[in-house]
């Protein structure tokens, strides 16, 4: 008998946030009362699937030690954030404690909107998939294009926004950040996986899944989170 997989959450949390342009890193801008990254811890800590987190920051970071004080042995740090978010999450791949069949759910510092069951969700729909699998929003708008110097409109249909949790098995996303042409260039897990040829799931996410990028994001996010607490 195939013995089930464990789940592993990896959350980048190095980036600077430029966009946000605030005082420190976004990640640790108050929402609702707390660091948003200890919202986007919690929904991992509340799903009972998820078997361990591992937490990437930089070296220098000087504020996860408060953030994860309350966490217990369920989280851990590692400071090896790197210049990407690609790279902080390469190093963080090469320094978990994972085994071959493990998955892998890489979720963003940023989008603490994150729920308990939208985790469950990806799990059960795409958690046995070989090419792993991602949440995503539909596009609901109607798409324009400046790339060939003029507007032009894009078929919306078919076309999905990416969130994360992106997760893959971890020899594959491993295997897929490695070898990726121009690891950089690529702004998510998901592109990797796609270059060696496979077709990641698409699982339907929600819209409080936001990122919070910029600073009108962070009223959104607050919107959702003090609805949680009501
Ligand atoms: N070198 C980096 C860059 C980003 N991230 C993380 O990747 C996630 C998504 O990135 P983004 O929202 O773009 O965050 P920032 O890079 O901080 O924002 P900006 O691009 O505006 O600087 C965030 O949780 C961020 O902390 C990371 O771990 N290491
Ligand atoms: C991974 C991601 O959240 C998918 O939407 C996103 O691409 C990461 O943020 P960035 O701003 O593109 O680095």
């Amino acid at each position: 008998m195939t013995e089930a997989p464990r789940y592993l959450a990896l959350i980048p949390a190095a980036g600077v946030g430029a966009r946000m342009a605030a005082a420190g890193p976004k990640q640790y801008l108050p929402l609702a009362g707390r660091p948003m990254l200890r919202h986007t811890l919690q929904a991992f800590l509340d799903s009972e699937a998820i078997h361990h987190i591992y937490v990437v920051v930089s070296a220098s970071d000087g504020y996860i030690d408060d953030v994860v004080a309350d966490c217990g042995q369920r989280v851990t740090v590692l400071r090896r954030g790197g210049a990407t978010r690609m790279e902080s999450i390469r190093n963080g791949l090469r320094a978990i404690d994972a085994a071959a069949g493990d998955r892998v759910l890489v979720h963003d510092a940023a989008r603490p909107g994150l729920t308990p069951g939208l985790i469950d969700k990806l799990i059960a729909e795409a958690g046995l998939d070989p090419a792993g699998g991602l949440l995503a929003l539909r596009v609901v708008d109607t798409v324009k294009s400046t790339r060939a110097g003029k507007v032009e409109t894009t078929p919306r249909d078919g076309l999905w926004l990416a969130q994360t949790p992106q997760m893959f098995p971890y020899e594959l996303l491993l295997r897929a950040l490695e070898s990726a042409p121009d690891p950089e260039a690529i702004t998510d897990d998901a592109s990797a996986v796609e270059m060696l040829g496979l077709s990641p799931r698409l699982v339907e996410g929600h819209p409080r899944n936001l990122k919070v990028t910029l600073p009108v994001d962070i009223g959104i996010a607050e919107m959702y989170l003090k609805q949680d607490s009501q």
